[in-house]
């Protein structure tokens, strides 16, 4: 197996008395969709918010591309390559798509958003912010505004908006939430596209989406690694199937 690109080891974080993350450690290796599963409150987010340096841990420690970056912050981490996809709530409602992916390209590439203007005129970035909308099936978007796209465009803005900083890792927290049918299915169409050229971790509570997709899926409980393994270990293993997937249809169907 090729050396990780992401190793977490026996990462501890606290809130009051409970430990969302609990002795956690996890490898991602290069060109893998690497997904996340776990009951509501197992400690995905938790563990997303520590790997991108916007939470800090009680313990344990974060490798990325060969460097400790656990006392790293998370504007350094993001120029070392590692991106969480934006949420929703933090486009800018008001500015078209392109300007969205411009000002993250901008802001990458170490400049203050306050001079967002520069965003607007330099070549370079809307340029770059063009070819992440094409990657995303936004390319014919790029001038609307964010308010006028519907919910699954946004979230494939987001994407794009991640993708602006040309990340090694990219981090996505349930993507697929609040999606439609038809919505969802285009997002798996783009993961499977995306995952060609990027190492992922997915956080998704769509079993359908994680086990077309995924390579190898890591199950939390309690904050705590019950197992790790490719979709067909997980999908038979009896602890995380009594823990977490019981009979879901999802699961089965997608075998
Ligand atoms: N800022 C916080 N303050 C106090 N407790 C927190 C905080 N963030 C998370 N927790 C607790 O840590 C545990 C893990 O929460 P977390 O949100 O990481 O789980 P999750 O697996 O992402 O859940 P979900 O699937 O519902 O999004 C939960 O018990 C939660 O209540």
């Amino acid at each position: 197996m090729a050396s990780p690109l992401l190793r977490v080891e026996n990462l501890v974080r606290s809130f009051g008395g409970i430990k969302a993350t609990d002795n956690l450690s996890l490898d991602v290796v290069p060109g893998e969709l690497h997904a996340i599963i776990g009951p509501n409150g197992a400690g995905k987010t938790t563990l997303i918010s520590q790997l991108t340096g916007q939470l800090m841990p009680n313990s344990g420690a974060i490798h990325f591309a060969g460097r400790d970056v656990t006392a790293v912050p998370a504007y350094q981490r993001s120029r070392l390559g590692l991106a969480r996809s934006f949420q929703i709530t933090s486009l800018l409602k008001d500015f078209s798509a392109i300007d969205n992916v411009a000002i993250a390209a901008q802001a990458h590439d170490g400049h203050s958003f306050r001079f967002w203007g520069a965003a607007r005129k330099e070549k370079h970035l809307r340029d770059a912010a063009q070819a992440a909308l094409t990657r995303v099936g936004l390319g014919q978007r790029a001038n609307v505004l964010v308010s006028e796209l519907s919910h699954g465009e946004q979230r494939e803005l987001e994407l794009a908006v991640a993708l602006a900083t040309k990340p090694q890792l990219l981090l996505l927290d349930e993507p697929m939430a609040g999606l439609g049918v038809t919505e969802s299915a285009r997002m798996v169409a783009l993961l499977k596209e995306l995952r060609k050229e990027v190492t992922i971790v997915l956080v998704e509570h769509d079993m359908e989406a994680v086990f077309a997709l995924a390579d190898r899926i890591t199950v939390l409980v309690y904050g705590r690694v019950i197992a790790s393994g490719d979709p067909d270990a997980i999908r038979n293993n009896e602890e995380v199937k009594r823990a977490y997937l019981g009979d879901q249809h999802a699961v089965t169907r997608h075998g």
